[in-house]
């Protein structure tokens, strides 16, 4: 017996025992020559399929490099460490601003260049604007609001279409006077003047602006039960896109541990029990409510005005609270800790504030923005410096297709590495450094920018092409709001320790602490202090 045979024939041994074995139903009048047949051929046609493959794979990424390290079954999932970013920002320093990577049997392309980001997302967008297939999301089984769906399937178009309409400048301008409160209430809880951890309260300041916009409700404290809940379903939801969740859609083997570990079952038990009777709950509130809202504009295209269909709607809602509370928090908190050490940048915002409020005896409006250069420039230069997500949201590519000279394969998963692409020294000179100047005469909205050429936009944390950041337009909206108060109310300081001392922090002293997504600051504090008490 050659070696293949006896490999041919172990095979049919270990199969016919497996079959027989298992649980699926093998009748054992099957003769074993039609077993053995079966065996043969699908090794034959496995041999052959991995010939094919590897015959593909010294053209896939053939121009791309890869950074060592990568194990069999594995790839590089030892390699990353702790920190991500720091090893990607290693990565791109000996490979270039484009390298892929393996974790499993995925591939990952990273890329740390504005123009490839642009070109790679956007200009070939109907290729690259899929999601990866992800099995965090159980309970709401083929129903995947937008975040998840992919590009073709209708729901995602129709879905994506009217969540764009409700949060679209026309509708907020409506809303603005309910989403204007929403800001002077912050304003009033932290003008304190004493130390104050900002990130709670911004996060309850966002999840307002998006629930007023979705259902018409608005939670009253960060005791409230609502925002208990709603805050308590964001994190969940979170931690159940962990790596050690996800694992066996890296590593395929791993999936004969998933009925022990029964995170599938944890997964659906959770959301049935407590987020689809908070969204439905919250559903009917918003379809009784004499306001106009995103609930009724969804129900209205999705089911015609009809009650009882949720669905899609509660997908599309979690997606919202999901990608919209602690995207906008995280943002500001960040933002603020940045300028509570730069005092002459608060001072230059504070006096376009009040030349307006002398000119017209109010506080600006977002859409009076062009009178607040300074302020927008300097909105844009914090999220420049400290991006809110490490790297977007990850796209897929819908199939092979040709990039510099490489074929990169079908379902390869595309990250942008937001830190190394806002520090690219030809689209930022001096990128180290806080320079707001360099935004100044860019007074289109973000939304606007986010849809231009690389040259033409100011910074890339909305993502691009197809899948855009849709809740733009309202992050921005509440960002202006927020600042616009806070600074004309409040000059922005470090916080005093326990001898009355001011202990300036920055973005070196307070580690981001990285969740699946956002960039979350570590537990810091400061003090908005009245301008009529200095
Ligand atoms: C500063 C605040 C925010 C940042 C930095 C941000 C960032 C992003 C990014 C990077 C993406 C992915 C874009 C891509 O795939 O290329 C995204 C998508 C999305 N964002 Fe935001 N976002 C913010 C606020 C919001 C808000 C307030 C909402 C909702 C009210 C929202 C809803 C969404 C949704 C639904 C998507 C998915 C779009 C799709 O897949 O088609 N975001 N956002």
């Amino acid at each position: 017996m050659t070696s293949q045979q006896l490999s041919v024939s172990s095979f049919n041994n270990l199969l016919i025992t497996l079959l027989r074995n298992s649980s699926i139903y093998l009748p054992q009048s099957i003769p074993a020559i039609a077993i053995i047949t079966a065996g043969a051929a699908i090794i034959l046609t496995t041999g052959a399929s991995w010939r094919y493959i590897l015959s593909r794979k010294q053209t896939y990424f053939s121009t791309i490099p890869t950074p060592k390290g990568s194990l069999p079954l594995v790839g590089h999932l030892f390699s990353l460490g702790r920190n991500r970013v720091e090893t990607f920002h290693q990565w791109h320093k000996e490979l270039g601003s484009i390298f892929y990577f393996r974790l499993g049997v995925k591939k990952m392309l990273v890329v740390a260049d504005p123009w490839a980001a642009h070109e790679l997302l956007a200009t070939m967008g109907k290729i690259t604007s899929n999601r990866p297939k992800t099995t965090s999301r159980p309970m709401f089984g083929d129903v995947r609001g937008i975040i998840f769906a992919q590009p073709h399937e209708m729901t995602w178009s129709i879905l994506r279409k009217s969540a764009l309409n409700a949060l679209g400048p026309r509708k907020l301008k409506e809303a603005s006077p309910i989403l204007n409160k929403e800001a002077d209430e912050f304003v009033e809880l932290v003008a304190t003047g004493v130390n104050i951890v900002p990130l709670p309260l911004l996060m309850r300041s966002s999840l307002n602006f998006i629930f007023l916009t979705v259902f018409s409700v608005r939670t009253t404290s960060i005791e409230d039960p609502i925002y208990k809940t709603a805050i308590s379903i964001i994190n969940t939801s979170m931690k159940f896109s962990d790596f050690k969740n996800l694992a066996s859609q890296f590593i395929p083997l791993l999936r004969i541990f998933d009925p022990i570990i029964g995170i599938k079952k944890k997964i659906i038990a959770y959301h049935k029990s407590m987020t689809i009777p908070f969204y439905i709950e919250l559903i009917e509130r918003a379809l009784d409510a004499e306001e106009k809202n995103m609930v009724k504009i969804l129900n209205d295209k999705l089911n015609h005005g009809k009650r009882g269909y949720y669905d899609n709607l509660i997908a599309t809602i979690h997606d919202m609270a999901v990608a919209g509370t602690d995207t906008t928090a995280v943002t500001m908190a960040w933002s603020f800790l940045q300028l509570s050490t730069k005092l002459e940048v608060q001072m230059k915002i504070q006096h376009e504030i009040d030349t307006f409020v002398n000119n017209n005896g109010r506080l600006p409006n977002f859409w009076e923005r062009n009178e607040m250069p300074y302020l927008i420039a300097t909105q844009r230069e914090c999220m420049r410096l400290r991006p809110t997500t490490e790297f977007g949201v990850i796209h897929a590519s819908a199939e092979d297709f040709e990039w510099h000279g490489s074929v990169i394969p079908k379902d390869t998963w595309i990250m942008t590495n937001m830190a190394d692409i806002h520090s690219d020294t030809e689209k930022y000179p001096e990128p180290e450094q806080f320079i707001p100047e360099r935004f100044l005469g860019r007074e289109e909205s973000m939304t606007a920018s986010a849809n231009r050429k690389t040259e033409d936009r100011d910074q890339f944390n909305f993502g691009w092409g197809r899948r855009v950041c849709i809740g733009s337009h309202l992050a921005e909206t509440q960002m202006f709001n927020v600042w616009v108060r806070v600074l004309h109310r409040c000059i922005i300081r470090p916080a005093l320790d326990k001898n009355g001392n001011e202990v300036p922090q920055s973005l070196q002293t307070v580690p981001p602490e990285a969740g699946p997504i956002v960039v979350s600051p570590s537990k810091f504090e400061l003090r908005f202090v009245p301008r009529n008490s200095v």
